[in-house]
C-alpha cells in the first residue's frame, strides 16, 4: 500500500480540499473555505497545516466563533446548500462559542463542517487550559455538549480514526435527507501527530447529491387526494428551494388554479408577484394566505417542518375536513399532520405530478386574484402609516399611551413607523439584492411585506431565529453573492447581541449594508408580554431612572471604519440607500423608529404560548381562558 505520512490536521485539510458535489450533472468542490480563531487548541495542529497546504481553500479569520459560523451557516444556506465552509476553533470556550451556530445550522437542516479542538488524548497535561473536569468521567469534555446540536458528531482520538470519520461526515453533510451540522472534535495533542495514511483515502471523492424520485404508489395516492379536493393550498418551504423547484410551483398552480403560501425557509423560491402566490403563512403570515389555509380542504406542504410559529400548523386548519399531502426528502418531515407521504425530490415529484393532474381545477378559480388584491391593499395602508403627537393609533394597539409614544419620538428623536420605513427600503434597493433576517418583530413584518421578485433574494434564518445572525449571516451571503449587494435587516437587539463580524467585512473588503432598526428594546417580546395581559417589564431598554437608551450605533460603525448613516425619515433612508449603493466598503444605515409600529397579526393566527394558569393580573387570566377554548380545535400532535 502506498502511504503518506501526515499529522492528522494536514490530512484533514489535504482530504476536504478532494471532496467535491454532483448536482444535475454539475460537479465541483464542496468546501469553499475554512474560517478560524486560533487559540492553543488549535494554532500549532490546524495553524501549521494550513498555513503548508492551503490549496485553494479561501482561509478566514472571524472574530466570534459563533459569529464566523453564522457566516459559514449564511453561506450554505444562499447556496442552496451546494457548498460549505468549515470552521476551526480552539477547545474549552472556543469550541463552547459554537453551541448557538450549531443549534442554528441543525434547526435550519444546513450543512456546516464544525472541527472544535479538543482535550489531550494522552491527558497528560490533564486538566490542560480550559478544561473542565466532571467528578462522574474523566471522558466528559466541553465539545460533548454539541452533541445534540450537530447532525454528526465524532472525536478523534487517534490519527487512523479521521479516516472513517470525515468519509461519514461528508456522507451526511450532502444528504438532503439529513443535511445539517458535522461535528468533528479532535484532541489538540493528536492535531500534530502523524501516520502513514494511505494516499486512496485522499484521491478524489465525489459525492452525488440525486434527485430521489417518487415512486408509483405514492404519484397516485397524491393524484387522487388533489383530485377528489375541491381547495388545495400548497404550502412552499425551505425543501421547495432547495430543490429548485421554481418552475413547477408556478407551473401546477397556474394550470390547476393551486395557491401557493410561504413559509420563511421557503419565500423567495417563486416571486412575490407570482399571481397564485399569497405570500407568508401562520402567526406571520398575510391575510391572504391565512384565509385560503383557513378554506383549504388538502394542505400540500412541499419541504416543510410545519414548524407551529411559521405556518400555525396545529390550529390555522380545520383539523375535522382537511387533509394533508406532504412532499418531503426526510421521511420524519413527511409523516407529520398524518399526512400521505411522499418521501422524494419536490421538483422531481411535481414534475411526476403535473400530467397526471390533467382536466383538473380546483375551486378556488377567481378567489385567489381577491385574497391578494385584498392583501396589496392593507400592504399599501402599512407603507404610508405615519406618527402625530395627538392621537396616533399604533399597529400594535393599547400597550402604550400616546404619552409613552411621545416620549419615545422625543428620546430618539423620530417619529418612523417601522412599516413605513421598511417598505420604503423594499422599493428602493435593487430587486437582486439579496436581504437576510432572523430575529425579533422584523421577520414577522418581512414575512408579510417584503416583496422578493428575484428568486433566493430573500434569506431568513427562522429556524432557531438566532440572534446575532444577521451580520455574521451577512458576511456569509457576500461570500456566496459576491456581485450582488447584501442588506442585513436588523433590530438593535440583535445587533448588540453580535455584529463581531461586520469588522471582518471591513477587513476583508467584502462590502455588506446594515440597516439597523432601533426602537430602543426587545419590541417583539415586549408585544408579547403586554398582549398577553402583563405590564412592560425589561423588554424597553430605560435606565434605572427609566430613561429610554439612545445609543449613536452610527458612531459605533463609523469607529469600526464603515460608512454610517443616520436616517430618521423616509427622504433621508432612501438619499442613504441611494448612497450606500455606490460606497465600496460596508455600511450601516441606522433608523430609530418607534415602538409598536411594527406589524400585528392577522385573523386566524395564533401561537401557543406558556400563559400562566393562575395569576393576579386579569389580562393574564384572560389569555389563559383564550389559550384554553382555542386548544379546544388544535391538532393535539
Ligand atoms: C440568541 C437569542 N436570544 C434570545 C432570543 C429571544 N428573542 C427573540 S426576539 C428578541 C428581541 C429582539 O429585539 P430586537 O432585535 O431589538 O428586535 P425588535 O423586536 O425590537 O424589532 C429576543 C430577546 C432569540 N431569538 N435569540
Ligand atoms: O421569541 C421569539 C418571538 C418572535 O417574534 C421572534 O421573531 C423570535 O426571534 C423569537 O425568538
Ligand atoms: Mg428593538
Amino acid at each position: 500500500m502506498e502511504t503518506i505520512r501526515l499529522t492528522t490536521a494536514q490530512a484533514l485539510i489535504k482530504f476536504i480540499q478532494q471532496q467535491y458535489v454532483s448536482i444535475d450533472g454539475e460537479e465541483h468542490p464542496f468546501v469553499e473555505g475554512i474560517f478560524n480563531i486560533f487559540g492553543h487548541g488549535n494554532v500549532l495542529g490546524f495553524g501549521e497545516a494550513l498555513e503548508q497546504n492551503p490549496g485553494n481553500l479561501k482561509i478566514i479569520q472571524g472574530k466570534n466563533e459563533q459569529g464566523m459560523a453564522h457566516a459559514a451557516i449564511a453561506y450554505s444556506k444562499q447556496m442552496l446548500r451546494k457548498k460549505i465552509y468549515a470552521i476551526t476553533t480552539s477547545s474549552g470556550p472556543g469550541s463552547a462559542n459554537l453551541a448557538t451556530a450549531a443549534g442554528t445550522a441543525l434547526a435550519n437542516n444546513i450543512p456546516i463542517l464544525l472541527l472544535p479542538a479538543d482535550t489531550y488524548a494522552t491527558r497528560q497535561p490533564d486538566p490542560v487550559l480550559q478544561q473542565v473536569e466532571q467528578e462522574h468521567s474523566i471522558a466528559i469534555t466541553t465539545n460533548d455538549a454539541l452533541q445534540p446540536l450537530s447532525r454528526y458528531w465524532d472525536r478523534i482520538t487517534r490519527p487512523e480514526q479521521l479516516m472513517s470519520s470525515l468519509i461519514r461526515a461528508f456522507e451526511v453533510m450532502t444528504d438532503p435527507a439529513k443535511s445539517g451540522p458535522a461535528t468533528v472534535c479532535i484532541s489538540q495533542d493528536i492535531e500534530g501527530e502523524a501516520f502513514d495514511y494511505d494516499v486512496k483515502f485522499f484521491e478524489k471523492r465525489v459525492h452525488y447529491i440525486d434527485r430521489r424520485l417518487p415512486n408509483q404508489r405514492e404519484l397516485d395516492g397524491a393524484t387522487d387526494l388533489i383530485k377528489t379536493s375541491k381547495k388545495p393550498v400548497i404550502v412552499v418551504g425551505g425543501g421547495a428551494k432547495y430543490s429548485e423547484a421554481r418552475e413547477v410551483l408556478i407551473e401546477i398552480s397556474e394550470r390547476y388554479d393551486i395557491p401557493l403560501v410561504e413559509t420563511q425557509a421557503g419565500k423567495s423560491a417563486v416571486e412575490s408577484s407570482f399571481k397564485n402566490n399569497l405570500g407568508g403563512l401562520g402567526i406571520t403570515g398575510t391575510l391572504a394566505a391565512n384565509k385560503a389555509a383557513q378554506q383549504a380542504d388538502l394542505i400540500i406542504g412541499i419541504g416543510t417542518r410545519f414548524t407551529d410559529f411559521a405556518t400555525s400548523s396545529k390550529t390555522i386548519f380545520n383539523f375535522e375536513t382537511t387533509k394533508f399531502l406532504n412532499i418531503n426528502v426526510s421521511r420524519m418531515q413527511a409523516y407529520k399532520l398524518d399526512a400521505f407521504p411522499i418521501v422524494a425530490d419536490a421538483k422531481s415529484t411535481l414534475e411526476a405530478l403535473i400530467p397526471m393532474l390533467e382536466g383538473y381545477k380546483s375551486e378556488f378559480g377567481n378567489s385567489i386574484t381577491e385574497l391578494k388584491e385584498e392583501w396589496l391593499v392593507e400592504r399599501d395602508r402599512l407603507s404610508k402609516i405615519t406618527f402625530n403627537r395627538e392621537n396616533f393609533n399604533p399597529e400594535i394597539k393599547n400597550h402604550f399611551s400616546q404619552e409613552v409614544l411621545n416620549e419615545y419620538a422625543d428620546a430618539l428623536n423620530t417619529e418612523l413607523p417601522q412599516t413605513t420605513a421598511l417598505l420604503a427600503i423594499n422599493e428602493t434597493i435593487d430587486p437582486d439584492s439579496v436581504i437576510i433576517c432572523a430575529a425579533g418583530s422584523l421577520p414577522g413584518d418581512l414575512q408579510r411585506l417584503w416583496h422578493a421578485e428575484v428568486p433566493n433574494t430573500y434569506h431568513l434564518e427562522y429556524g432557531y431565529s438566532c440572534m446575532g445572525y444577521e451580520v455574521s449571516g451577512t458576511l456569509g451571503l457576500k461570500l456566496a453573492e459576491p456581485d450582488k449587494e447584501v442588506y442585513t435587516i436588523v433590530g438593535d437587539g440583535s445587533f448588540l447581541m453580535l455584529h463581531s463580524e461586520f469588522i471582518t467585512s471591513l477587513q476583508y473588503n467584502k462590502k455588506i449594508n446594515v440597516l439597523l432598526f432601533d426602537n430602543s428594546g426587545y419590541g417583539c417580546i415586549n408585544n408579547l408580554q403586554m398582549d398577553f395581559g402583563n405590564g412592560s417589564y425589561f423588554c424597553e431598554f430605560r435606565t434605572d431612572d427609566n430613561q429610554i437608551l439612545n445609543i449613536d450605533y452610527a458612531k459605533v460603525a463609523e469607529g469600526y471604519g464603515a460608512k454610517a448613516y443616520r436616517a430618521n425619515t423616509v427622504e433621508e433612508l432612501k438619499a442613504a440607500l441611494e448612497d450606500a449603493k455606490k460606497q465600496d466598503r460596508s455600511t450601516l444605515i441606522e433608523m430609530k423608529v418607534l415602538p409598536k409600529t411594527m406589524t400585528d397579526g392577522y385573523d386566524g393566527s395564533w401561537w401557543n404560548l406558556g400563559v400562566p394558569e393562575v395569576s393576579n393580573q386579569e389580562g393574564v387570566q384572560k389569555s389563559y381562558e383564550f389559550k384554553k377554548q382555542k386548544l379546544q380545535n388544535a391538532k393535539q400532535y
